[in-house]
């Protein structure tokens, strides 16, 4: 496993080892020790998710007020573009996003720290996006930022129209009023 850093410093890229052969390949998609040599991020992740999209759809951008939860994310089919927000109030790049391309071929992950919020856009046919939680799941304090909001001026790379969105989605809040973690 290698790391490689983003523009933002606790927003890491992690290519796992592939070790391709005549019958395919073989990888460790999750390995506590090194995710924390790599990440320096002791943690324990509790939930794992699949969702599976259709070219054109946005999700997000999602985080959790309370039990914020930290996501190592990564495409088992398909291309997505991949984003996070730093929604952390102390933090240097406080309402700063980065943008990963993430496609099943390449099997890298992302990892993005509890305090951001995340969403992902869908480049291919469709995507199966899987990743791992540090917390639970936890709707009360769910709150959704609107993935257009020309205060965070995201560079989605659309195809050309407009994405779909879930009916929570179309009403994210504004990062200007926003509620944030502390
Ligand atoms: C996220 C989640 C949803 N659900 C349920 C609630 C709902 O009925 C259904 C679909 O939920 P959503 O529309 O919120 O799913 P989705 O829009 O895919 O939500 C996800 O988006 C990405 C960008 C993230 O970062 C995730 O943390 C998560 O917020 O699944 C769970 O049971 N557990 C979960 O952990």
């Amino acid at each position: 496993m290698q790391v490689i850093e983003t523009t933002l410093p606790d927003v890491k890229i992690l290519k796992p080892r592939v070790f391709g052969d005549e019958r395919g390949f073989f990888m460790e998609s999750f390995n506590k020790k090194q995710f924390e040599a790599l990440t320096g991020v002791d943690t324990e992740f509790v939930q794992d998710n699949h969702s599976r999209s259709t070219q054109n759809v946005l999700r997000g951008l999602h985080y959790q007020i309370k039990h914020a939860q930290g996501k190592l994310v990564r495409v088992i089919a398909g291309e997505v573009y991949d984003v996070a927000v730093d929604l952390r109030q102390s933090s240097s790049t406080f309402g700063q996003w980065v943008g990963v391309h993430l496609k099943a071929e390449n099997h890298d992950m992302l990892w993005v720290p509890p305090g951001f919020a995340h969403g992902f856009f869908v480049l291919s046919e469709s995507a199966d996006f899987l990743y791992k939680t540090t917390d639970y799941y936890a709707p009360e304090h769910e709150r959704c930022l609107l993935w257009n909001d020309p205060a965070l001026d995201i560079d989605w790379p659309l195809l050309g129209q407009l994405p779909s969105l879930s009916a929570k989605d179309q009403q994210g809040a504004h990062f200007n009023e926003a509620e944030f973690y502390d």
